[in-house]
């Protein structure tokens, strides 16, 4: 009798944070343009491969309230398995650890993932450029988790100077909220006119985030938690968000504040690192 056991190869699929986001104007699209910069976590969903001879395309493990048509990470390997007319299919398996609609990019970071991880096991031998551009069709914050550096954004998000920012240990926390992007960039009383800046990793302590002003004016549980927050250290919405990032020098100091949350705030601590951690995983398996 010969067993047929499937073999996962597994990848980390990071959390994002924007260190401040400043939106310079709109175009006719809708689209905003931004001034971002972008640093991963050492915390992320993992997703599992296996790679299978025939074309069909299985997420074993869907999202709850989520269809796997709109999954994010189906619709990245339909994406490249119709570019490159890949003969192969793949059985998929999602870990998930990153809240949804928190600003941490994670939806973006799964279509990433499998893009780049895909494109290894199915060696469809597309560049990163390509890979990033592919991505952009599913959401603006793909092409920063395929380059896999912390960066200068402008653009919708996609135009990237590789950056430096210090990194630190944070504590992230989310209030009882989920935000959609799209309301936030829908809203009417936005500022959409910050002057655009020379960017220096020096001076990222002068800038913020202008859907925080929006946010903490239309959610009172986010403007709650971050007047909390900044009591005890420098803290800040990712994204549009609705999650808070707050900064310490040492992981206890972090975890000391996370265990004064009020309660039923969900968190976690993570340092903050400018390489993504996928990129390591995947140079692996380039190399055999
Ligand atoms: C807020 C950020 O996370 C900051 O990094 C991103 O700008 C959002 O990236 P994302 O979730 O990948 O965005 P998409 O899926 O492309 O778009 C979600 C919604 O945000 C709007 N959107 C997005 C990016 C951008 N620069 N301007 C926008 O107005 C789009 O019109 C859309 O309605
Ligand atoms: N694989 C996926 N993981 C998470 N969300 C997904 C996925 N596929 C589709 N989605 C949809 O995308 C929505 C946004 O989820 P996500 O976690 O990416 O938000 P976010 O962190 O606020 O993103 P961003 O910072 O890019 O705005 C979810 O509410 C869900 O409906």
């Amino acid at each position: 009798m010969t067993l047929n056991k499937k073999t996962f190869i597994t990848f980390p699929s990071p959390a994002k944070l924007n260190l401040f986001l400043h939106i310079v104007g709109r175009m006719d699209n809708g689209y905003h343009q931004l001034e971002t910069v972008f640093q991963f976590l050492d915390y992320h969903d993992t997703i599992a491969f296996n790679v299978t001879v025939d074309k069909t395309i299985t997420l074993l493990t869907p999202i709850p309230g989520v269809d796997n048509h709109d999954n994010l990470i189906v619709k990245a390997a339909e994406l490249l398995q119709s570019y490159t007319n890949c003969q192969q299919g793949v059985d998929i398996k999602l870990d998930k650890r990153l809240p949804m609609g928190g600003g941490l990019g994670g939806g973006s970071s799964n279509a990433a993932t499998v893009l780049l991880a895909l494109n290894a096991l199915w060696r469809t031998k597309l560049t990163t450029a390509q890979l990033a551009d592919l991505g952009l069709k599913l959401g603006a914050d793909v092409p920063i988790f395929i380059h896999g550096f912390a960066a200068f954004a402008q653009g919708i998000g996609e135009q990237l100077t590789p950056a430096s920012p210090k990194t630190y240990w944070y504590l992230i926390s989310k209030p009882n909220c989920s935000i959609s992007t799209q309301s936030v960039f829908t809203a009417t009383d936005l500022t959409r006119d910050t002057p655009s800046i020379r960017y220096s990793d020096e001076n990222i302590d002068n800038y913020h985030n202008d859907c925080q002003f929006w946010v903490i004016k239309h959610y009172p549980e986010v403007a709650k938690l971050l007047a909390w927050l900044i009591e005890y250290a420098p803290s800040q919405m990712t994204g549009t968000g609705a999650c808070i990032f707050s900064r310490f020098s040492s992981k206890h100091d972090a975890c000391y504040v996370q265990s004064l949350l009020p309660t039923g705030i969900e968190s976690f601590v993570a340092e903050g690192l400018n390489q993504s951690p996928l990129h390591a995983a995947i140079a692996a398996v380039n190399d055999n």
